[in-house]
């Protein structure tokens, strides 16, 4: 039927067609300068005859057929075809057949003729409609292919722009990265001030030490002379009171010698007076008064030299009592001078200590700066060869993949973070459109890269989060901040897997048995009743929750059992796991060391039950440094007078203690009051409201914080 004409073919199978078409129907025409009569019967005829070449024309093979073989005949027979004679039978046949017979002949021939003719008619109406038909159809090819021409133009300038936006995009990023390149030599640069900053401080650190040994050797010296002048003091003392006692003794014995000396003197004088009475009375007797006169004189002499000697013997044990009082105040005096010096030595020492204090912690500051600046330097020579090396297709950091991935992998189904997490890892893979809407990325024809084109206001999928990797290849800006994020995102992790990997070490625990059985952190100053608190939630929940088991560096004693008590290990193993961060918190008692490691936690979770830490505020931020995915909960007393008060009652603190928590006490508030310090505060006021709150936080509808 020419109605169904076979579907336009693309391109030149379909031009060949249409020339095809165009020929027929140039056949088909008939002629405008010659008329319709007779003598063009037999080109009409012949016409036909020629479209039989054109088959999608050609209502019918074998009504052609039919129809030369009439015109064949037509033109045989045809009166006014004089000129054809070979054809043409001669006037002799006609004469030889009776008149009769030729007649109807013609009559019959007139007859088939006008057949013929009507049925030509009607075959060139036809024509006409398919060809009229097939004029329509090819105008709507042509159209179609006009309509895919301008398309193919489009879709060729479109693919040149994207072509310029790649080319602009490959220039941005060589600018970019060689921003990046710039931070790089930036942040090596901050390396190396770290490090003249981290030698000077440890010239500071050991110019600090040498004044504080210089200053203690002082200290030691100024000691030991007050003790030496204490010691003197004490044996001048006792030498003074010797000698006191001494010259005590002498002067009473000098002084009854001196009352003797008196009473002879007395004794003499009676007796001379006495003499004297007896001379008066006895005049005779002068001679025996120049005797006694002799005799005053000598007792006089004895009584001046006697006085003398005493006065002597005074004024000198006068001089030695002053000389000794004088002994004794300089020893006083050089003994308040050590005291002095001892309390100043003291003052200094009291100062130091702070100063020795600050010095080490700028010592361990200074140490954990080194390793992170290590680390930071591993990680950006390493990301630096990533960039330099190699094409940019292979430049994929396999950890920030298997990052992304593992991280991936735990995210629940619903979490919209999944969306973007694997944006990011096609962004850093590099996949294509196909990959992309494998990976249900991107709806089947939703396609932006050149070499697919899509469709104009064809509907793009909207996620609820940012398409990283759209952002990441289209917009100069977003992709600028996308990849500093990237670069920064894989620093911190890999800074993070570097720190976590030397805390891992030997420990088997993935990151499910943590999540799982996430450890919950208990903190508060001390006697807010974190362990009456604790105990009540053991009891009621058996065989749930576990503390971890500590690190010792003391020797198991009787009965006890490595790795049930404590885990028992040596010194120099506790202070390797020191160094590598392995510790949330640890301390040293009677020579002991003592701690909790981040591994001995791990551990509880494998053992499928949560673990319980109680611990203090410096152990709170070491953990959140940890991959322990931990819980913290702050528990607080209603006041602090309460909380001396609970403290006093619990009779465990001296006075000395005492002040010390109170003092932790407040620090601890302060710190819990900075945001993102504790996921749970709870105050302990009433004993069982405090417990209710505290479980259903920690029991959380049956799910204990897992992920
Ligand atoms: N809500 C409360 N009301 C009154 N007393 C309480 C309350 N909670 C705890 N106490 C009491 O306070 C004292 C200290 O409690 P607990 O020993 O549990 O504190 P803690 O936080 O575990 O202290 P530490 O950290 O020093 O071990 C205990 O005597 C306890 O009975």
């Amino acid at each position: 039927m020419p109605g169904e004409n076979p579907p336009p073919a693309q391109g030149a199978k379909s031009k060949k067609n249409k020339k095809k078409s165009a020929k027929a129907e140039e056949n088909s025409q008939p002629s405008e300068s010659e008329p319709h009569g007779d003598s063009s019967n037999r080109d009409d005829v012949d016409d036909e005859a020629d479209n039989t070449d054109a088959p999608e024309a050609s209502p019918s093979a074998d009504h052609v057929k039919t129809n030369d073989a009439a015109a064949d005949f037509g033109a045989a027979s045809h009166p006014d075809d004089k000129n054809d004679n070979s054809a043409q039978p001669s006037q002799d046949t006609y004469a030889s057949v009776p008149t009769a017979e030729p007649k109807d002949r013609f009559d019959a021939l007139v007859r088939d003729r006008d057949s013929l003719r009507a049925e030509v008619t009607d075959m060139r109406k036809s024509l006409e409609e398919v060809q009229s038909k097939h004029k329509t159809d090819m105008d709507a090819l042509q159209q179609k292919l006009d309509d895919s021409e301008t398309k193919k133009e489009q879709a060729e300038t479109q693919y040149k722009k994207l072509l310029e936006r790649v080319n602009t995009i490959k220039s941005q990023l060589g600018a970019r990265l060689k921003e990046d390149e710039e931070e790089l030599t930036q942040a090596r640069s901050q390396i190396e001030d770290l490090e003249d900053e981290n030698a000077t401080l440890k010239s500071q650190l050991e110019s600090k030490s040498t004044e504080f040994a210089a200053v203690l050797n002082e200290s030691e010296q100024k000691s030991k002379e007050i003790s030496t002048l204490r010691d003197r003091t004490n044996l001048s003392q006792q030498n003074w009171l010797k000698e006191k006692d001494e010259l005590l003794e002498q002067v009473a014995y000098l002084q009854s010698e001196f009352e003797q000396a008196k009473e002879a003197m007395h004794n003499w004088e009676v007796l001379a007076m006495e003499e004297r009475s007896i001379r008066e009375n006895l005049d005779d007797r002068d001679s025996q008064q120049s005797t006694v006169d002799g005799l005053q004189r000598a007792l006089q002499e004895i009584q001046i030299a006697r006085k003398q000697e005493l006065r002597e013997l005074v004024e000198s044990s006068n001089a030695q009592l002053e000389e000794l009082r004088r002994s004794l105040q300089h020893a006083q005096q050089t003994a308040a001078d050590a005291e002095k010096n001892l309390a100043i030595a003291q003052e200094e020492i009291e100062r130091v200590r702070p100063f020795e204090k600050e010095v080490k912690e700028k010592n361990l500051l200074i140490g954990k700066l080194r390793h992170e600046a290590v680390t930071l330097n591993d990680h950006l020579t390493k990301a630096l060869r990533f960039l330099k090396k190699g094409k940019p297709e292979d430049n994929v950091d396999r950890h920030i993949v298997t990052n992304h991935f593992l991280h991936f992998l735990a995210l629940d189904r619903s979490d919209p973070k999944k969306f973007q997490i694997l944006q990011l890892i096609a962004a850093l893979l590099g996949w294509d459109d196909e990959q992309r809407e494998q990976a249900g990325l991107a709806r089947p024809g939703t396609s932006s890269i050149p070499g697919k084109l899509r469709a104009p206001g064809t509907p793009l999928r909207t996620p609820s989060t940012p398409n990283l990797a759209t952002e990441f290849m289209d917009n100069g800006a977003s992709s600028k901040e996308t990849l500093a994020e990237l670069w920064s995102n894989f620093l911190e992790q890999e800074a993070e897997v570097g720190q976590m990997d030397t805390m891992r070490r030997g420990s088997h625990s993935g990151p499910s048995a943590v999540q799982k059985f996430r450890p919950v952190v208990i903190s508060g100053p001390s006697g807010t009743g974190k362990s009456t608190l604790m105990k009540r939630l053991f009891a009621e929940y058996p065989g749930k929750f576990s503390f971890s088991v500590s690190h010792t560096t003391r020797s198991p004693r009787a009965g006890e059992e490595d790795g049930r008590e404590y885990n028992f290990t040596t010194k120099e193993k506790f202070l390797e796991l020191v160094a590598q961060n392995g510790f949330i918190e640890h301390a040293q008692f009677g020579g002991n060391y003592y701690g909790t490691s981040v591994d001995a936690v791990k551990k509880v979770s494998e053992s499928q039950k949560i673990p319980v830490l109680d611990i203090e505020m410096e152990g709170v931020k070491q953990v959140k440094k940890t991959d322990l995915n931990a819980r913290f909960l702050f528990l607080a007393p209603p006041s602090i007078e309460e909380l001396e008060r609970r403290l006093r009652g619990r009779g465990t603190e001296t006075e000395d203690s005492l002040r010390k928590r109170l003092d932790q006490a407040t620090n601890e508030l302060e710190f819990a009051k900075q945001p993102g310090a504790h996921d749970k505060i709870v105050v302990n006021d009433n004993l069982d409201q405090a417990y209710a709150e505290l479980k259903d936080w920690v029991v959380d509808g049956g799910k204990f914080g897992a992920q």
